[in-house]
This record gives C-alpha cells, sequence and structure tokens, in this order.
C-alpha cells in the first residue's frame, strides 16, 4: 500500500543487473513496486555483467559504490531486483550494515498489505512463511536488528513467525484451512456448472484496467486504483448480455513478471476459476512501454494454471489515451476503454459469439 502523506517513507536504493532492454523495464517496474510498498527511492544502482554473484549479487566494485552511497546518503533499506539466496541476503547485509529486501519479498510485502479476505490473508501468509523458511539465517540478524518495515510485514494484524519450528507449524495449519476453503469452492463450482452458467473471467497484466473492465461490464463495485495489485481477491458477478444469456463474470488478481512461484502456489486455488472458465477476457494496457512481453507473461502463467487452452479474448484497453485508434485485424482481438465505455457493446457481442460457438 502506498504510504499516506504524513507517514515516513522508508528511503531506499534499488540494486539490479542489466542484461538486456528487459532488465531496464523491470527494474522501472521494481520503482512503482518499491512505491506501492511504501518507499521513497532515493538512489538506482545497476551492473551490467552476466549473471549474478553467488556471494554478494554484483560485483565487489559496485558494492564499494553502493556502500559509499548509503553512507552518504540516508538510505533505510536496499531492494534488489531478483530473488536472493538466505545467504546473499545475510553477505550483503553484514557488508552494507543496511536492511535488504529481495524482489520476491518485495511483491510479498504488497500482496500482505493488499490481502482483504481471510482467504487471501492466509494465501499471502503461506508464500510468505514458505519464502523464509529457507532464508531463515540469512534474515535473522535483518529481523532482529533491523526492525520492522518493508519486508517485515505480514497480512492484517498477524506478526510474522520467525522460528523454524513455528513456521512449520504455521504452514501446516494455513495448509489446512485453505484446504477447507478449496472444497467450498468446489461445491460452488459444480453448483454453477449444473446450471450451466458459462464462466467468463478476465485476466491480465497488473493494473491492465480489469477491475474497471468488470464494473463497466457488471456496472459493479470492484477496488479499482492506479496501483499495483489494487485487486487480490476473485470477484464474481452475473452479466446479462444482450441477447439475454447469462453468464459469471470473474475479476481476477494481476499477473506480473516474475510473480513470486510460492504466489502463484499459495493463490492457486483463487486462481483455479480461471482454469474452470469457458472464456478469458485477456485485458491488455495498449499504453504500457512492453506490451508484448506482459502478453507473454500472462500467457506464460496461464500456461502454468493450464488455462492456455480456455478460448481467449485479447481485450486492448486505455484506447482512450493513444491518437490513432487500431483496427482489429481478427474477431478475437477488441479495443475498449474501460473506463470511457468505448467499445463495451462490441466485446459483449464477442463474449457471445465466443459462447454459442461453445455450445
Ligand atoms: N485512461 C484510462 N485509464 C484506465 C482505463 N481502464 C482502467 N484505467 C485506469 O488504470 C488503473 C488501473 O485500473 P484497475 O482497473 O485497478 O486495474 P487492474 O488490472 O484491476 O489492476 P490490479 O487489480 O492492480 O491488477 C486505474 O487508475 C484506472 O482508472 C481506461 O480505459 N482508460
Ligand atoms: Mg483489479
Amino acid at each position: 500500500m502506498r504510504a499516506k502523506e504524513n507517514e515516513v517513507l522508508e528511503k531506499a536504493v534499488l540494486v539490479g543487473i542489466i542484461e538486456s532492454s528487459h532488465d531496464q523495464e523491470s527494474m522501472e517496474e521494481l520503482k512503482d513496486l518499491a512505491e506501492t510498498a511504501g518507499a521513497q527511492v532515493v538512489g538506482v544502482i545497476t551492473q551490467k555483467r552476466k549473471g549474478t554473484d553467488s556471494a554478494y549479487y554484483i560485483g565487489k566494485g559496485k558494492l564499494e559504490e553502493l556502500k559509499s552511497f548509503i553512507q552518504g546518503n540516508e538510505v533505510d533499506v536496499v531492494i534488489v531486483n531478483d530473488e536472493l539466496s538466505g545467504s546473499q541476503i545475510k553477505n550483503i547485509e553484514d557488508f552494507l550494515g543496511i536492511k535488504i529486501v529481495d524482489r520476491t519479498c518485495l511483491i510479498l510485502d504488497i500482496f500482505a498489505s493488499r490481502a482483504r479476505t481471510k482467504e487471501s490473508k492466509l494465501q499471502v501468509e503461506l508464500a510468505q512463511l514458505k519464502y523464509r523458511l529457507p532464508r531463515l539465517t540469512g534474515m535473522g540478524g535483518q529481523l532482529s536488528r533491523l526492525g520492522g518495515g518493508i519486508g517485515t510485514r505480514g497480512p492484517g494484524e498477524t506478526k510474522l513467525e520467525t522460528d523454524r519450528r513455528h513456521i512449520q507449524n504455521r504452514i501446516k495449519s494455513i495448509e489446512k484451512k485453505l484446504a477447507k476453503f478449496e472444497r467450498h469452492r468446489n461445491l460452488y463450482r459444480q453448483r454453477r456448472a449444473k446450471n450451466r452458467i458459462p464462466v467468463v473471467s478476465i485476466v491480465g497484466y497488473t493494473n491492465a484496467g480489469k477491475s474497471t473492465l468488470f464494473n463497466a461490464l457488471a456496472k459493479a463495485q470492484s477496488y479499482v486504483e492506479d496501483k499495483l495489485f489494487a485487486t487480490l481477491d476473485t470477484s464474481a458477478r452475473k452479466l446479462i448480455l444482450p441477447s439475454g444469456m447469462q453468464v459469471v463474470l470473474v475479476d481476477t488478481v494481476g499477473f506480473i513478471r516474475d510473480l513470486p512461484h510460492d504466489l502463484v502456489e499459495g493463490f492457486k486455488s483463487t486462481l483455479e476459476e480461471v482454469r474452470y472458465s469457458d472464456l478469458l477476457l485477456h485485458v491488455i494496457d495498449i499504453t504500457s512501454s512492453d506490451v508484448d512481453e506482459k502478453i507473454q507473461v500472462v500467457e506464460r502463467i496461464l500456461s502454468d494454471l493450464n488455462a492456455i487452452d480456455i478460448p481467449r479474448l485479447d481485450v486492448f484497453n486505455k484506447i482512450d489515451l493513444i491518437d490513432t485508434q487500431p483496427v482489429a485485424n481478427n474477431k478475437r482481438t477488441i479495443f475498449v476503454s474501460a473506463k470511457k465505455g468505448i467499445g463495451l457493446d462490441a466485446l459483449k457481442e464477442a463474449i457471445e459469439n465466443e459462447l454459442a460457438v461453445k455450445r
């Protein structure tokens, strides 16, 4: 959650390795993520190199540069644009004497502050605990010496466990509780299947405009914000299409490159909804600078979820922000502005066509 005006922001330096232009985009995204988590970015240090250093992530020279930057500026936290091992975290932290947060931990932290329902809180906590378990040696120091803030927050009021045995017990207990939620969900799904109401799920990269589209179509109020991961809980509404056909429309959590594996695992049951859909609306922000890569990221995650073979419409959103109006070259591509309500009739028609073909 972006910190409130009067809150003291943690001052952060971002550190990353640049091997290709994708990494440059990924650094931009890291800045968005850091700000979403409540940091003020005061510096960015990158290194061009092949692969990471197994002990210190970046080379010794860069590390010295980072250290003198920290000494010359007020910095609370170093945020690294990759997932680090426990020993890398410990090594860098010992060398710099400052809190280190990696990309995975940062995303988990944002999810922790976003989770609203009991189930998503448990899912996030589970992912956090699984991330922590193999890193306890590295993170032990950080947790006891360097206090709270980014990277240490649990969902809701719960304090994240730091003891190995407690963590293992907590993981078991959460898994049991989540299994119960899943059984309930299965029951609902079976009931819906019996009534043969088709399910249309909205998927896509974070901030693409999924919830805005969901609201525009279903005239419901799903949480919309210009922040990453505004939506963590899938919500569903009934939608009646022009022909009178009823569908269940589902809004889902946004995807992002390098979505932590444990998080995908944790949210799998929520995202199961996606797998059992009759049609997917892949919402794509047409104004984003690396559209193609984001499309690939979403498709990769859909594969992970065994949802890649479900019929899919590519819904390019935010066309109100571009000058030349694009023309679709196939019936599975739709251009809309969810915010301005442009193209929604064509979209509904396309949804009906897809579902009609299926029957
Ligand atoms: N200009 C313009 N902005 C839009 C449009 N659709 C959505 N937005 C804006 O894009 C931002 C993100 O919208 P959301 O609907 O929250 O996006 P989301 O995909 O649900 O995001 P997450 O739940 O965080 O993954 C908000 O600031 C919206 O107002 C659009 O058609 N045009
Ligand atoms: Mg959303």
